[in-house]
């Protein structure tokens, strides 16, 4: 306020000095300007050339023509030409394909899309953007959070105060040049010295309480998206993959821009109001009294109406476009980081030309999202950059008459343009703010959306244990989570008044000393149907195998048991997604296991649990009955992942099973990159916790070879239907009854192999006889 103001008396001191100073020189009378010569026009420019004006000249329209008359002939045509040469060529240099399609480069387009109406930019992203910041300032936020917020708000009030007293000073200072006094002097100086000094402490605490508050939001919104989304990334993954792209980014930066948009929309929205309600109240006050004292505001509030209106109807897509750039960005990051995670198998591949094409092809996208996004700002930008001065002009032509039939004084007119200007910027929020508030409705959707699917999931796991249904258990589930929160955000020792201490610490509960079952049909997450009525018992203290045809469905069987395969129909009754090995306390390991990297060979043996949990003697012991003595030492930090060779990694897995003793083993062909011998050795270990009650659910294609350790024996049995479909069936047997036919299936093939190398030495010989 007070520099615009200030900018506008300065300009008109200026021109008054100037003219003055000409009266003197020259008198009333002065020269009319003279066309200059091209030259002169060209480096100069007419309307910049003040010693030719005189205050007559000033009030001649054919001057006010001549002094524009280098950007009339000139400058203007020039630039309407140039644009429209821009317009017709430039974009064949745009080197974009705009053919491509703008949805996900799988061609799975998720139902996931941005609310690009009005409402959705207004009140339904208010009440979204609320949800979200609740959590903060429900949780950890609920004492530090507040409070950093109530003292941000108090420095942004006494800041605007200061401006106000800024403003008056200055009339004050300036005025000491008309009315010079040694002792007033003095005290401006001493004022001056006091103000500037408030100005800067609240100027410097303003920014870094902003910091410290904004830190805090971020870290406690980003641990609550941790806490939500961790526990369910492979569900996520499986269900929502297709749907809710790139969830590192939205943990990452989504809730950064969230926390940074939030504040500043926040505070913006705060001025705004105060404006308005400062200004109004001052504009009514001075409307000149031959009109309505509410009228000048109407007009301000119809005029920045029209504005929004025009912006929203041209920009709608904005918001899409914003999303779709952060989707685009998002893919094109992970392709990277998959170049990066996989680069063994693109050296051994000699890939590298196939993935330039692939990095290339997620850039075309970032590239026309950004190109259409440029073309609509371009066209939001000439609507924006018309609204603004056409403002100035339409609140001019409306005071006019009244300062030129001499009704009002010129520093009355000043004033009312002045706090209708400020009454406008207010009511044009939406205009000023329209592209900011697209590209926070993208993230707000991308976090709200990411945060009902967890819960989602959160929720049955929670239902399971406490038998509930319905939304509000999920509720109940997200509320668990700011609770445990909480007490990040809270100093310790606090009183219990402050701070959270009805801690709900959510902790999945100790196994249940029963078996695991499942009596369900399967489904892949396509939907098709991968094997029906499949029932199977892992009772402990025994051993369970698996076996079949790669491909037949173990390693799916394995994950529905223990509760991970979200595509299951329990024929039991119970719910979709409720597996009895979502509870259990299950160590499974995988075909292709991985750990964090680096990391020490204590930390990788003894993970999920920390370092110190087992004795170190005991990791000794076990590692060497593993046969793991590695070189470098238990606490040398490595990437297990690449150092370990793939039998090695299998044999920590085995370690940490003999450490942890689990109540449930699952292994998925986890021995196959190990001798024979050894994998029979693994097995010995593993059988010593089957005795002492765990139970051990594996799979092989192969059972033979691991009779010793199982006592229940399954097949996949896959049949080729005639419309060309398998029907996978799950069918218990017993080792007896198997052994005879699969003896003469072996016998069969040895007599192939027989004859085979009978024809070889026939040919050999006779081969052998014509040389
Ligand atoms: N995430 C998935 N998305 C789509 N299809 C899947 C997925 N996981 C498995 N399948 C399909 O389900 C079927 C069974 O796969 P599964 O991995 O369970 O077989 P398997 O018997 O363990 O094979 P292998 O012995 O080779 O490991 C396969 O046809 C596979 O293509």
């Amino acid at each position: 306020v007070s520099v615009d103001a200030r900018g506008e008396l300065r300009q008109s001191e200026g021109l008054l000095r100037r003219d003055s100073q000409f009266t003197n020189r020259t008198g009333n009378g002065g020269t009319p300007l003279k066309p200059k010569a091209l030259l002169e026009v060209w480096t100069l420019g007419g309307a910049l050339n003040h010693s030719h004006e005189t205050p007559e000249s000033l009030r001649t329209a054919e001057k006010e023509r001549h002094a524009m008359s280098t950007l009339t002939y000139v400058w203007f045509p020039m630039a309407a030409v140039m644009a429209i040469l821009f317009e017709a060529f430039h974009l064949r240099w745009a080197e974009v394909d705009w053919s491509l399609p703008l949805d996900r480069s799988d061609g799975r387009e998720g139902s996931e899309k941005v609310d690009s109406s009005f409402r959705g930019l207004t009140l339904r992203l208010a009440q979204r953007g609320c949800h979200l910041a609740w959590i903060y300032f429900a949780g950890a936020g609920r004492v530090k959070g507040r409070c950093y917020l109530i003292l941000l708000v108090w420095i942004h009030l006494v800041g605007m105060y200061l401006e106000l007293l800024t403003f008056d000073f200055q009339k004050r200072y300036w005025n000491l040049y008309q009315q010079p006094s040694l002792p007033l002097f003095f005290e401006l100086i001493r004022n001056w010295f006091i103000l500037h000094i408030t100005r800067m402490i609240t100027y410097v605490y303003e920014f870094y309480v902003e910091d410290i508050f904004l830190l805090h939001w971020r870290d406690h919104l980003t641990r609550y998206f941790e806490a939500i989304w961790v526990p369910n990334t492979y569900v996520f993954k499986m269900k929502e993959g297709g749907k809710l792209d790139n969830p590192d980014q939205r943990i990452h930066v989504d809730t950064a821009n969230f926390v940074t948009q939030t504040y500043s929309l926040t505070f913006g929205v705060m001025k705004m109001l105060l404006n308005l309600l400062m200004y109004s109240y001052m504009l009514m006050s001075i409307t000149p009294t031959q009109m309505h004292p509410g009228s000048l505001v109407a007009i301000a509030f119809l005029y920045s109406a029209l504005g929004s209106m025009t912006i929203h109807l041209m920009g709608s897509k904005l918001a899409h476009f914003s999303w779709l750039g952060e989707r685009c960005g998002g893919d094109f990051r992970s392709e990277l980081r998959r170049v990066y995670d996989q680069c063994e198998s693109v050296a051994s591949f000699r890939s590298d030309e196939a993935e330039l094409c692939r990095l290339q092809h997620r850039f075309e996208r970032i590239k026309l999202n950004t190109w259409q996004t440029m073309l609509l700002e371009k066209r939001l930008a000439i609507v924006q950059k018309w609204y603004s001065p056409l403002r100035e002009i339409l609140f001019m032509c409306i005071l006019a008459p009244f300062f030129i039939t001499g009704v009002v004084s010129l520093g009355r007119l000043k004033q009312c343009e002045m706090a209708l200007d400020r009454i406008s910027d207010s009511f044009s929020f939406l205009v000023e703010n329209y592209s900011n508030l697209s590209t926070y409705r993208a993230v707000v959707d991308r976090l709200y959306n990411f945060r009902s699917s967890c819960l989602a999931y959160l929720k049955s796991r929670k239902d399971e244990r406490d038998g509930e249904d319905g939304s509000e258990s999920n509720r109940k589930t997200e509320l668990a989570i700011i609770e445990r929160l909480a007490p990040l955000g809270i100093p310790p020792k606090w009183p219990p008044f402050w701070g959270g201490s009805s801690l709900e610490v959510l902790q999945i509960p100790p196994s249940p000393e029963t078996d695991l079952s499942l009596d369900a049909s399967i489904y892949l997450p396509s939907g098709d149907l991968l094997m029906e009525d499949v029932h199977i018992q892992v009772p402990r203290g025994s051993g369970v195998m698996i076996c079949g045809e790669e491909g037949a469905g173990k390693s799916t069987i394995l994950r529905a048991v223990a509760g991970m395969w979200p595509f299951v129909k329990r024929t039991d009754g119970r719910n979709d997604t409720q597996c009895t090995g979502g509870m259990a306390d299950i160590f499974f390991i995988p075909q292709k296991p991985g750990l964090p990297s680096p990391m020490s060979l204590r930390e990788a043996v003894s993970f999920p649990h920390s370092a110190d949990h087992f004795r170190d003697e005991d990791i000794r012991d076990v590692l060497q009955r593993v046969g793991l003595e590695f070189a470098p030492g238990l606490d040398s930090k490595i990437d297990v992942n690449t150092t370990l060779s793939g039998g090695e990694f299998q044999r920590l897995m085995v370690a940490h099973c003999i450490l942890a003793k689990p109540s449930f083993i699952f292994l998925d062909e986890s021995m196959a990159h190990m001798s024979r011998a050894n994998r029979l050795q693994m097995y010995k270990l593993l059988a010593e916790l089957v005795q002492n009650g765990t139970g051990l659910l594996s799979t092989s294609h192969c059972w033979q070879e691991l009779i010793q350790f199982h006592s229940e024996f399954y097949v996949i049995e896959v049949k080729k239907l005639e419309d060309g479909s398998f029907k996978r069936s799950l069918v218990p047997f017993r080792p007896s009854e198997r052994a005879e036919g699969d003896l003469c299936m072996q016998v069969n093939e040895k007599d192939k192999e027989i004859e085979r190398l009978r024809e070889e030495i026939i040919r050999f010989r006779k081969r052998s006889k014509q040389a």
